[in-house]
């Protein structure tokens, strides 16, 4: 079986729809943060304030490899820099993985993010207006690499259960 791999910018629910589509699945989930932050011994905010980002993309892009490379059966919940680093966009192509890019309007990602930042470093400082700037452009740049996924969710409008069947008529 396809390593199934969830992408998309902050906020458009990875963390969310790749655990519930593991319930359903029985697939075990990964969050690729948090095993992150397993190996690390620290969360992604200190990862950030102590080493920067460029270590935490290193990080991210070997434990991005290394997950891969297991033989275990998984659901992979990316975080949304990951696909934009290290060439890991090439990697979300490979035959023995299902990609699928949830996509999400400006709008949403604003009004799910204003209220979920603290744990962001990329957002955590900005007030609303400099978050929304940061997003819609952040996002414009993002897509490039998001559309190498295989698949794309639209999740605007959505339930969480929604997602998940779209997602489950793709493994189809
Ligand atoms: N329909 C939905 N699908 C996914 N997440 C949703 C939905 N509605 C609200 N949320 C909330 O949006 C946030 C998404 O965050 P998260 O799953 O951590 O996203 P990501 O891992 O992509 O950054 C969560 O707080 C989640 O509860
Ligand atoms: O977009 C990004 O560059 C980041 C997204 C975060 O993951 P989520 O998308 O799960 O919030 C986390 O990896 C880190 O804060 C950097
Ligand atoms: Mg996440």
């Amino acid at each position: 079986m396809k390593k199934i791999i969830l992408l998309g910018y902050m906020g458009c629910g990875k963390s969310t729809i790749a655990q519930n589509l593991s319930k359903i699945t029985n697939i075990p989930f990964l969050d690729l943060d948090n095993c992150i932050e397993e190996r690390a011994k620290k969360s992604i905010n200190s990862i950030f304030e102590e080493h920067g980002e460029i270590y935490f993309r290193k990080l991210e892009h070997e434990m991005f490899l290394e997950l891969l490379q297991s033989s275990q059966n998984c659901i992979i919940g990316l975080g949304g820099g990951t696909p934009c680093y290290a060439n890991n966009h090439e990697l979300l192509q490979s035959d023995d993985v299902v990609s699928v890019y949830l996509k999400a309007s400006i709008e949403t990602l604003y009004n799910r993010l204003v209220r979920n930042k603290s744990k962001r470093p990329l957002i955590a400082n900005m007030n609303e207006d400099e978050m929304k700037e940061f997003i819609a452009k952040h996002l414009f740049d993002r897509s490039y690499y998001y559309n190498h996924a295989q698949h794309k969710v639209s999740v605007d409008n959505k339930t969480v259960d929604e997602t998940v069947q779209d997602i489950l008529n793709i493994l189809a």
